[in-house]
């Protein structure tokens, strides 16, 4: 059971609330994941510490998405949603009590407090009322347990990240429909996320609290059912494999429903000198 260590706002339990509720609404994580875990519906919010860049980083400051903010994947609980003996919605599944994750918050204001908030494309420029509405990333954490049974380190698909978005009526392509150049961006930044939290949580770099960067090398996308403009939705960030500077993710993108909207896969490559 994780500790709670308080650093308790109403916004950031108001936030933990309402992704236990979406969550819970989509009704997926009660069910088994990719990593034999079961879903546990501890959720918390983010604590966030304040970081400039290192002076060795001066020489992409200038470009924006080569920027970094190494310790916003750094956070700590502040509130058990749920116990683990909690009655949980899935009577199917009887390892109620063989934990697996819970999310930790990545709280898009600290991002905005940063230099990045007006040329950032997100959480600036195409932030507001009808373009990106919602935009808040979760980092999905192994518990205790479930890092006793499954160490961390290996190159087995596992969920990363969750965003929980909507997209108003100001960002289309066809009429009433979400352009799929926006969507390839909310996908290029979930899975831009993962990276930075698989960086600071694992042990699968060599050095995780190296200031190692990477950028998208490749980015595909499927788009496999309209996502209307209004629309709320959740992507899903896993992480295939690493094969040295490069690291594979696949991503998909569903409606509040549940149905597959869009899925994706992308490529970040570590940069040689950062
Ligand atoms: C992933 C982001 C993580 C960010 C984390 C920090 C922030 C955290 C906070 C908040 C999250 C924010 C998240 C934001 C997300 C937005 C990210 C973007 O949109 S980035 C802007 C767009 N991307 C560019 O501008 C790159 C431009 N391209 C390059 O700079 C170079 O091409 C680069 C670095 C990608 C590769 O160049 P080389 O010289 O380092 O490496 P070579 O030798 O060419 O390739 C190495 C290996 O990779 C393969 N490779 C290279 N490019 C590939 C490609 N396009 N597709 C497939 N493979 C490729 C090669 O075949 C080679 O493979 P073999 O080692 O031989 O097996």
């Amino acid at each position: 059971m994780m500790q709670s260590h308080i650093r308790q706002s109403g916004a950031a339990a108001a936030a933990a609330v309402a992704l236990f509720s979406y969550c819970t609404a989509f009704g997926r994580e009660g069910k088994k994941e990719e990593n034999g875990s079961v879903g546990v519906h501890h959720l918390v919010a983010a604590a966030l510490v304040e970081w400039r860049p290192p002076r060795r980083h001066a020489a992409i400051s200038s470009a924006p998405l080569t920027s970094f903010y190494p310790n916003l994947a750094i956070c700590e609980p502040i509130r058990d949603v749920e116990s683990d003996n909690d009655d949980d919605d899935d009577d199917n599944d009887d390892n109620d009590s063989d934990v697996g994750f819970y999310y930790l918050r990545m709280n898009p204001k600290e991002v905005e407090r940063t230099s990045l908030s007006d040329s950032h494309a997100i959480f600036g420029a195409l932030s507001g009322t009808g373009m990106i509405e919602r935009y808040d990333i979760y980092r999905r954490v192994l518990d205790d347990v479930a890092v006793e049974r499954k160490p961390r380190g290996g190159s087995s698909r596992r969920e990363v990240v969750i965003v929980n978005l909507s997209v108003g009526d100001k960002l289309n392509g066809h009429g009433g429909i979400v352009h799929g150049g926006i969507l390839s961006l909310l996908f290029d930044e979930a899975m831009g996320w993962a990276y930075e939290c698989l960086r600071h949580e694992d042990d699968w770099l060599d050095d995780p609290s190296s200031p190692v960067t990477a950028v998208t090398a490749n980015l595909t996308v499927d788009f496999r059912a309209p996502f209307v403009e209004g629309s709320e939705g959740v992507i899903r960030v896993y992480h295939d494999e690493r094969k040295g500077r490069k690291i594979y993710f696949t991503a998909k993108l569903e409606s509040k429903d549940g149905e597959e909207m869009a899925k994706g896969s992308f490529l970040a490559i570590r940069m040689k000198y950062l």
